[in-house]
């Protein structure tokens, strides 16, 4: 590991109308002061025109194209049918009202039935997520500045989850298909259904029912599979630091345009990386070039030294001690000082 520390240091409610076009019934929905338009059923069915479009699932929900007034979409995500689903709507609800950054999906609004069924409006993201875009059989490449610029954004909002907002959140869950990409693949962090609120920095994530004694405690287990801290599962304590660990697994996808499980043959992005990531001579470039997207051979913008920095990064962020982890903060003022294209962006300022 030490040549990475020779490449890297880490320093230490008002009802209103909406208007709609011909094609549309009219929505009412009533703003809140935040401008979280709390929503009817008939309103979700017609922005949905009666949930016509899928766009994506997930283990908790299904997500549907809206369209608002005139031509703008939306995301809806809807959690329905149990109180478990509910319950988990309800927590990213609340942890979305609470945040506000460039980086992280934007809540437009939500319906609420206070049982079974809720539905989160989200602002769209027309690319779909990082995962499908860093698939081998999308037609399109990613460029390589538009890979260090994702890394850099989805540092800038881990750090603003876990060191800029009170009380901080962990997001339990960050990998490459929770990150979604606008139309000039500016990346956007989602999916807050995980999320532990109020850590300052560890909490052993556990629920209890009223009659049940220690001995019942049912473990929440957080995470998916090929991004989950081996400290997490062996301890079950979730902290910032897993975030950190997800956000490792992500550097790799970005430079190697590989999956964090292989489809083919289940084998972990983490194992296949470990002879790069733990030796303690210098990375050749050699070995660089084994591991990178091959794809990306021909793109003007790559730069080995960046390639390096990448997986110096990720080493870190992958080390089995979280302790020994960097945060996020110390991620964000690394890639800005290390990746010299990503100066175009702002140098870690937040839009
Ligand atoms: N705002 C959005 N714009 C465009 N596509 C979206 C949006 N939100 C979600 N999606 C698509 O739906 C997929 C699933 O979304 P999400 O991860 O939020 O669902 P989930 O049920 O919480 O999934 P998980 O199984 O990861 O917990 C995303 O990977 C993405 O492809």
């Amino acid at each position: 590991m030490s040549c990475f520390l020779t490449c890297v240091r880490f320093d230490d409610s008002i009802t209103t109308t909406t208007t709609t076009d011909n094609k549309q019934p009219t929505i009412t929905g009533s703003v809140s002061v935040s401008g979280v338009t709390c929503y009817t059923w008939d309103d979700v069915e017609s922005l949905t025109s009666n949930f016509s479009r899928l766009i994506g699932s997930g283990g908790y929900s299904s997500i549907y194209l809206a369209r608002l007034s005139g031509s703008t979409k939306a995301a809806l995500k809807v959690h329905a049918g149990s109180h478990r689903l509910y319950q988990v709507f309800r927590s990213e609800l609340e942890i979305l009202l609470r945040l506000q950054h460039p980086h992280i999906v934007k809540l437009l609004g939500y319906f609420d039935d206070s049982e079974e069924s809720g539905a989160l409006l989200l602002e769209y993201l027309p690319q779909g997520n990082l995962q499908e875009k860093l698939n081998r059989n999308s037609k399109q490449v990613l460029p390589w500045r538009n890979r260090t610029a994702i890394a850099f954004q989805v540092a800038q909002a881990i750090e603003h989850i876990h060191e800029k907002c009170i009380p901080q959140i962990v997001h339990g869950d960050i990998k490459s298909s929770n990150i979604l990409l606008d139309k000039h693949f500016n990346s956007k962090l989602c999916d807050f259904g995980s999320a532990k609120v109020g850590f300052s920095s560890m909490v052993q994530p556990c629920t209890t029912t009223s009659t049940s004694s220690p001995r019942s405690k049912q473990v929440t287990m957080i995470g998916s599979p090929g991004y989950t801290d081996p400290h997490y599962l062996r301890t079950g304590i979730a902290s910032k630091k897993m975030d950190m660990y997800g956000f490792g697994v992500v550097l790799l996808e970005l430079v190697s345009g590989k999956e964090a499980v292989s489809a083919e043959r289940g084998e972990m992005l983490v194992h296949a990386a470990a002879p790069l990531l733990d030796s303690s001579a210098e990375i050749g470039e050699e070995k660089v070039r084994q591991f990178l997207d091959p794809r990306l051979f021909k793109d003007s913008s790559l730069d080995l030294e960046e390639v390096k920095t990448m997986l110096c990064v990720a080493a870190f962020c992958l080390r089995s001690a979280p302790s020994l982890r960097p945060s996020a903060s110390q991620v964000v003022q690394t890639l800005v000082k290390k990746i010299p294209s990503l100066s175009y962006l702002g140098c870690g300022k937040e839009e």
